[in-house]
């Protein structure tokens, strides 16, 4: 009998509530890799034994091996995804890929070349994209419709908790399957997705305070569990930053520590809900040698049309509401997170 009654849970590292990646391994014997489980991109990547020596991101990385596993199938078929933040280059191969314990052979990429920024940052190795097979580059088939068609899940879902406490062990759950209460309190509130094919919502508004300022008239909210931060269009951004006093340097987004319990709420209408955020939500509070930095998890970001003008709800939306991805239903459950 099935001890996790048709669900399969993955724990995750929480690396600076910015980074949330989880272990799964690919071949045989098996090679091990750190990866996002990313719902903004549908194809598994990581670094390859192949991949360039000048590729510093690379070689600070886990790399797949084809010649040390026997199940490994050769395809060779050339692969690139551009994220906003990175562009990774490679080739495909096919082997036996285990998460959470679940079996599949999966064709997926070896990276070539990662582009130093952002991967020499990263301290996980490759990501597995968990978006729609529509979106899924080379027309692969995404790593939880392999499992779906194994029909042994109790339900065509999966859910996603990241931990707001970088002390806490573990640092996330990924659970395929079902929804996990130990880290979700009360009902969930479901939203259709927007489009088929993508995990995306439609908005009615951002407000901060009281006060509608954003997306009045409804726009895109892509719920990217692979994203640290909340991006929206930069000019949104940057106006809302300068309601609440931040300041962009080269890193980001910066307020004065001594502000932060004044900050205003920030609020998402969706689906008929408002899902506020506070200080507490958006504020990475760094002590420094130099004294406290406080960081505004809201990042500017333009993506062309017409997929854009979009707001991206990442990890900091994520951590404070518990998410479940209904592939069945087309549609994403919200609930408060413990
Ligand atoms: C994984 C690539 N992504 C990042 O935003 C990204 C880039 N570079 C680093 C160093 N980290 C990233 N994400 C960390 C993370 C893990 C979980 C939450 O956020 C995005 C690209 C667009 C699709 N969605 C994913």
């Amino acid at each position: 009998a099935d001890p996790n009654n048709g669900t399969v849970p993955t724990p995750l590292t929480n690396y600076l509530d910015t980074q949330y990646f989880g272990e799964i391994s690919i071949g045989s014997p098996a090679q091990m890799f750190n990866v996002v489980f990313d719902t903004g991109s549908a194809n598994l990547w990581v670094p390859s034994q192949r991949c360039s020596p000048f590729s510093t991101a690379c070689f600070t990385h886990n790399r797949y091996d084809s010649s040390q596993s026997h199940t490994h199938v050769e395809n060779g078929t050339g692969f690139s995804i551009n994220y906003a933040s990175g562009t990774i280059r490679g080739f495909l191969s096919e082997d036996v890929v285990v998460v959470g314990g679940l079996p599949v052979v999966q064709v997926f990429a070896e990276a070539t070349s990662l582009s130093a920024m952002p991967f020499i940052f990263a301290k996980f190795d490759g990501v597995l994209g968990m978006g729609y097979p529509n979106v899924a580059i080379d027309g692969i088939t995404p790593v939880f419709d392999q499992i779906m068609s194994q029909h042994i899940l109790k339900e065509e879902v999966f859910s996603i908790y990241y931990s707001r406490d970088p002390k806490q062990s573990p640092g996330g759950e990924l659970l395929l399957g079902g929804t996990d209460p130990n880290y979700y309190t009360g009902n969930f509130n479901y939203l259709e997705t927007r489009e088929m094919g993508k995990w995306e919502v439609t908005m009615k508004g951002v407000a901060v305070g009281a006060e509608m300022m954003f997306c009045a008239e409804g726009c895109t909210a892509v719920i990217d569990t692979g994203s640290s931060y909340i991006t929206g269009p930069a000019s949104s951004v940057s106006m809302l930053m300068k309601t609440i006093g931040a300041q962009l340097d080269e890193t980001g987004y910066k307020v004065n520590c001594d502000t932060v319990k004044m900050l205003p709420s920030v609020t998402f209408h969706l689906g008929g809900q408002d899902y506020s955020l506070t200080h507490e939500d958006y504020i990475i509070w760094q002590s420094q040698f130099e004294g406290d930095v406080c960081i505004v998890t809201f990042r500017g970001l333009d993506v062309p049309p017409p997929t854009g003008p979009i707001w991206i709800l990442g990890a900091n939306f994520i951590a404070r509401y518990y998410t479940e991805f209904d592939r069945r239903n087309n549609r994403i459950g919200f609930a408060a997170a413990v």
